[in-house]
This record gives structure tokens, sequence and C-alpha cells, in this order.
């Protein structure tokens, strides 16, 4: 009998990605909230359940209780987890069309850098309590999407909606002490530009504009935007915008301090050149030639070309400059750091020369990683986990497993 197809999840800040393992793109992206005031009816379609309500509703019945609805994940932790479980109930039903009374599937989580272990064994228990899936396997989001883009080597700069981090990958592991994070991404990005634009518009309208008119571009100096752009509304409406602001709202990722984000490691061009200095000597090159671009909002415009740039001019890299010429008086030893960056935007492996899917490369690298001959090895099975019973032995398994 040929085994069944893997689930493959990607819970992020703003979106969840889920289909199944060997297909090429996610068969459903939706919002990863259960939003409140709502019409009752559409919750309960949202929510895969047959009766509907009328009237607005801000809360729903999870087991027995009641539970308010609205954000479920925050800066890509999951923070409300009551409404998990009906989130992950909508998606499993409504989404990928499964009866989640027991699905006969082993399920692929993507879960961020440094996620941490509580988190990571509450999912196991509800995933094999409540779904009763066949096995779960725990991947690093960054570790996923080197792996889509056919690379286990490298700097991974993932900017998705609630938090941007730099993970420098070997082998297919992360280096977790050099891991840098940036408590910003692209709902700041569109937070900024809705604060700042004379007109008072929606986030969605706003997020909207941010597709068509953000750009890296830097914010004073001879390239930058000082004339007004012109941007139509929804119902065709033509409004003005300062193209100073289209600027700075990317900036924000590059200069947070300048925007009242603290972030002791700086700008995401600073982390890149920090987290060079903080891997080992020998695989620093690896790191150099393989930087690797994921999540949505690096699909802003002129991102690689800033990044680019903000790299070769970091702090930390100059460090590792002065201390390479420091060291080659007399001989040569390897080359000058920063002389081979390669800023790569992500090709995916499934789809050659084209670059805008970077913003589901985690999910594309879990769906290539759960294809894999070796995926059986790096599961927790259901044996496993009823194996252990009340002891709880399942856990040291999880997070043995986890690639992290
Ligand atoms: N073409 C585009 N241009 C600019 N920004 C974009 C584009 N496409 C998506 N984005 C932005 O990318 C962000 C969402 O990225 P992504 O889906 O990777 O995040 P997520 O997985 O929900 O969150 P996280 O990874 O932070 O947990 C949003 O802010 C969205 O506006």
């Amino acid at each position: 009998m040929e085994a069944a197809q893997s689930i493959i999840l990607d819970l992020g800040t703003s979106s969840v990605r889920c289909g199944f393992s060997g297909e090429d793109l996610p068969r459903s992206i939706f919002p990863s909230k259960l939003p409140k005031e709502k019409e009752g009816r559409e919750v309960m379609k949202l929510l895969g359940r047959m009766e509907g309500i009328d009237g607005k509703v801000e809360s729903v019945d999870v087991g027995g209780k009641e539970v308010g609805l609205g954000e479920v994940m925050e800066r890509g932790e999951i923070k409300n987890w009551e409404l998990l479980t009906p989130l992950l109930e909508h998606t499993f039903t409504t989404h990928l069309d499964l009866a989640t009374d027991a699905l006969s599937h082993p399920i692929l989580i993507s879960e961020p850098p440094l996620a941490s272990k509580e988190s990571r064994e509450k999912l196991t228990e509800i995933m094999f309590e409540v779904f009763k899936v066949q096995g779960v396997c725990f991947c690093n989001s960054s570790v996923l999407s080197l792996f889509a883009s056919g690379r286990t080597r490298g700097m991974v700069v993932e900017c998705g909606s609630g938090k941007t981090n730099v993970v420098p990958v070997f082998e297919g592991f992360s280096l977790p002490h050099a891991i840098l994070n940036l408590p910003a991404a692209g709902q700041d990005v569109t937070e900024y530009l809705q604060k700042n634009i004379q007109d008072k518009l929606g986030y969605n309208v706003v997020k909207d504009m941010k597709h068509s008119l953000a750009n890296c571009k830097p914010v004073t100096g001879p390239n930058s935007i000082r004339s007004k752009v012109e941007y139509s509304l929804p119902d065709g409406t033509p409004i003005q915008i300062d193209g100073v602001y289209t600027s700075a709202a990317c900036d924000l990722l590059f200069n947070p301090d300048e925007y009242g984000i603290d972030n002791v490691d700086g700008g995401i061009g600073e982390m890149v050149g920090k987290c060079m200095e903080m891997v080992d000597k020998d695989v620093r090159q690896d790191m150099e030639r393989n930087v690797v671009m994921a999540g949505g909002a690096t699909m802003i415009d002129g991102f690689t070309e800033r990044l680019n740039e903000e790299i070769l001019k970091s702090e930390g890299l100059e460090r590792l400059k002065d201390e390479w010429q420091k060291q080659n008086i007399g001989e040569r030893i390897g080359e000058l750091p920063g002389t081979n960056l390669n800023v790569i935007p992500n090709k995916t492996c499934r789809e050659p020369g084209y670059n805008s899917q970077r913003k589901h490369a985690a999910w594309i690298g879990g769906s290539i990683m759960a294809s894999l001959d070796t995926f059986q090895s790096i599961q927790i099975t259901k044996q496993d986990y009823e194996d252990s019973g009340a002891s709880g032995e399942y856990k040291k398994l999880v997070h043995r497993k986890a690639v992290v």
C-alpha cells in the first residue's frame, strides 16, 4: 500500500499555508486569524461548522468553552492556543477537505527558528490527541526555505509579516548560537505607511498599496524618491502619496533604531554582517556565497539590491575585513570578506528562473523534505506517542527528531 501523502503546514503571523507533500505549491493560503465581528454564518463557515448564527459573533464554543475570536499568531509565535484548535479544524476541513476525527496522514510543521520547546510539545499533543495524525515532524522554516532553493548550506534572511530572522545553516541544520532576530517585518511596513499617509485608509487597502508602491530606495540622497506618487483606490479614486514614505516604510527594516524599533543587532544588513562574524571561519565562505532570501516582505521592490548594499557596508563585515588584513600581512590566506557576497533571491528549485514564489519557500521546502525517504526517520509516529503513554517520554523524542 502506498504511504499517505503528508500534510505540510506553515503557520505564519499573517497567513496559514497548507497542502500536501510532493506538490509544488500550497493548496491554500488564508489568514491565520478568526476575525471578530464577522457575520455569524461567515464565522461558522470559517470554522467548517454546519450550523449558522444570525448576527455578529465575538466568541465560539471550543470543547464546551467560550473562546473570544481574534488573532491566533503574534510575531511568528502562537499567541492564542485556545483559538488554534478551531483554526486547525478550519484548515483541515475547509482547505484540505479532510475529516478531522482521525487524519490518516503524518504532518510536517514549519516552525520559526529558535521555537520554544513548550510550543513544540503542545502542538504535538494537539496533533495526536485532537486530530489523531499518524506522525508529526517539526522543521525550522529557514532550513526549509534554504532547502527549497536546492541548498543545505547558506545564510537565510527570512522576512515575513511579523518578524525577520537571519539564520546560518550548515549541512541542513541551523547554527543556533548565531541566529539573529528583528521584531519587525511586512506588517510594520504596512503600519508605517498607514500612519504616515494623509488619507485615512483601511489596513488591507494600505497593504495592497504597499505591494505596488513600496520600495527599498534610500530615503535621502540622489536616488531617493521626493516627488508625489499616484495610487488608485479600489473604487478607482486616484490619490497622491508623498514618495518619501514609500521608501521610508521599508527603510525601517534596515535602520530600525531610527523608527523607534529597539534591536541591539541593528537592521537586516547589520544582522547579516554580525552573523558572518559569529559563525566559524571555516563555514563563512559558504554563508557569504549563499545569502538566500525568503518570506513575503522580501518581495518589496529593490529588496535584493538594498540588502546587498547594506551587508557590504555593515560594521560586522568591516571588522572581518580589518581582521583579515591584519592576518594577511605578508601572505594571502583566503579571500577578503565580502568579495564573494551573493544575495540570492531564492529561485526555488521547482520553478527555474522564477522567483516570486519565495514567499512560499518554507512551505515548498517542507513539501520536498516530506517526499524524501528519510522523512520517516525525522517524525515521531503515532506508535511512538502511544508507547510513551503518560510518561511524557515522547517529548524528548520530538525535540531530538526536530530539524532545527
Ligand atoms: N509582492 C509583495 N510586495 C511587498 N510585500 C509583499 C508582497 N507579497 C507579500 N508581501 C508582504 O509579505 C508579508 C507576508 O509574508 P509571509 O506570508 O511570508 O508572512 P507570514 O508567514 O504570514 O509571517 P511570519 O513569517 O512573519 O510568521 C505581508 O506583510 C505582505 O504584505
